[in-house]
C-alpha cells in the first residue's frame, strides 16, 4: 500500500532522508521510530505529500507521491488522516464543529455531516461531550476528537505524529487501544511516528527505527524486541554489562519457551559449570519476552554454543 524505495532528501546541503526503503501492507500499524532529529516527521510529511524528496519513490496505492497534480493531490490527501501531539483543534469550534469540519470543507449535505459525527462521536466515546469547547477536555479527550476528525472522510491511511506524546501514560493506552481498535473495526493502515517504544510495543505489528535519516532495522516489532540489536538497545539507552573474564552468553526465549527447562536440561546434559548474570523479562502485550546472560569457561564454550545450536533458542556470545 505504501512502498517507500531509496527515498533521499536534502534541506540546502544537508541530507536529512538516506536511502529510505520501507514498505508498509494494507491494514497494519506501523511505527517509524528513532530519537529527535532521525528524520521521522520528514519521512511523515513526504509520505503525505507535504514535503517533496530528491531522490527514490514513495508510492501509495501505485501513485507517485510527487507527481500528483493539484487536483490529484487534494483527492489523495482525503485518503490520509493525520493527527499530532498538539491536536489542532479549533478552540472557537465546539467539538461536534471540528468533527464536522472537513466534511463541511467538502460539501456535504447537512444530514450526511450529523450521520458521520454521531457516529464517529460514538466510535470515539465522547457522545457526552458533543456541545463541549475543546477547552473543556483533557488531553485525551481532545486527542479522540483529532482522530475522529481526521476519519470523517473515511480515509484508508491514518498518520500520527507522536500522537500520545503530551499524554500520560494511563491515558497514552487507552488512546493507543482507541488506535487498535480503528485498525481493526475499519481495516485504516496506521502510520505511527513515535520517540515512545512503549508505543510501538503495544500497538505496531512492524518498526523501523531510524538515526540521523538512515533505517537502522526493520521488521516485525516482536521479533525486534526478541533479537533486540544494536540500534534498539541503543534507543532504548541500554547496556549490556557483563564480567570481564569468561565467556558470556545472552539467550533470547521467545513467548512459548520456557527458559528454566533449557537452563537445568543444558546445565544436566553437559555436567558443568555456569554463573547467571542476569536476567531480564519484558512484558510484550500480552506476553513476556525473556532473555538471560550466562557466565561460562572459555573451555566450555564450544560445548555450550553446539548445545545451544541443538535448541530452538537465539543466543549471542557479548
Ligand atoms: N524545514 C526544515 N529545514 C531545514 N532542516 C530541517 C527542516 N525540517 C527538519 N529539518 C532537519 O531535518 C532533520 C530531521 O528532522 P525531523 O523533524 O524529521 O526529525 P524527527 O525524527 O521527527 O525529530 P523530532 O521528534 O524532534 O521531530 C533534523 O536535523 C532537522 O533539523
Amino acid at each position: 500500500m505504501i512502498s517507500i524505495k531509496e527515498v533521499n532528501k536534502n534541506f540546502g546541503n544537508t541530507r536529512v532522508l538516506k536511502d529510505i526503503s520501507i514498505d508498509i501492507d494494507k491494514g497494519e500499524i506501523f511505527g517509524l521510530v528513532g530519537h529527535s532529529g532521525a528524520g521521522k516527521s520528514t519521512l511523515l510529511r513526504c509520505i503525505n505529500g507535504l514535503e517533496s524528496y530528491n531522490e527514490g519513490s514513495i508510492l501509495i496505492n501505485g501513485k507517485e507521491v510527487k507527481n500528483l497534480n493539484p487536483k490529484e493531490i487534494r483527492e489523495f490527501r482525503k485518503n490520509l488522516g493525520m493527527i499530532f501531539q498538539h491536536f489542532s483543534l479549533l478552540e472557537r469550534l465546539t467539538v461536534y464543529e471540528n468533527i464536522a469540519l472537513p466534511l463541511k470543507c467538502w460539501g456535504y449535505s447537512k444530514s450526511k455531516i450529523d450521520k458521520k459525527v454521531n457516529e464517529l462521536l460514538n466510535l470515539v466515546d465522547l457522545e457526552d461531550k458533543a456541545k463541549n469547547r475543546p477547552k473543556q477536555l483533557s488531553g485525551g479527550q481532545k486527542q479522540r476528537v483529532a482522530i475522529a476528525r481526521a476519519l470523517t472522510l473515511e480515509p484508508e491511511i491514518l498518520l500520527c505524529d507522536e500522537a500520545t506524546s503530551a499524554l500520560d501514560p494511563k491515558t497514552t493506552k487507552s488512546i493507543l487501544e482507541l488506535l487498535k481498535d480503528i485498525n481493526q473495526k475499519l481495516g485504516i493502515t496506521i502510520v505511527v511516528v513515535t520517540h515512545q517504544m512503549e508505543v510501538v510495543k503495544e500497538i505496531c505489528s512492524k518498526v523501523a527505527i531510524l538515526k540521523g535519516g538512515e533505517v537502522q532495522e526493520c521488521g516485525d516489532t516482536e521479533e525486534l524486541f526478541l533479537n533486540h540489536p544494536r540500534a534498539l538497545k541503543e534507543l532504548l539507552g541500554e547496556e549490556d554489562v557483563v564480567p570481564n573474564s569468561g565467556v558470556n552468553i545472552k539467550l533470547y526465549f521467545p513467548k512459548d519457551s520456557s527458559n528454566e527447562s533449557v537452563i537445568t536440561s543444558m546445565a544436566r546434559s553437559l555436567d558443568i559449570d555456569f554463573s547467571i548474570v542476569w536476567g531480564k523479562l519484558e512484558k510484550f502485550r500480552e506476553d513476556v519476552l525473556g532473555s538471560l546472560v550466562i557466565n561460562i569457561d572459555e573451555d566450555n564454550k564450544e560445548l555450550v554454543t553446539n548445545y545451544l545450536n541443538s535448541t530452538d533458542i537465539k543466543w549471542e556470545v557479548l
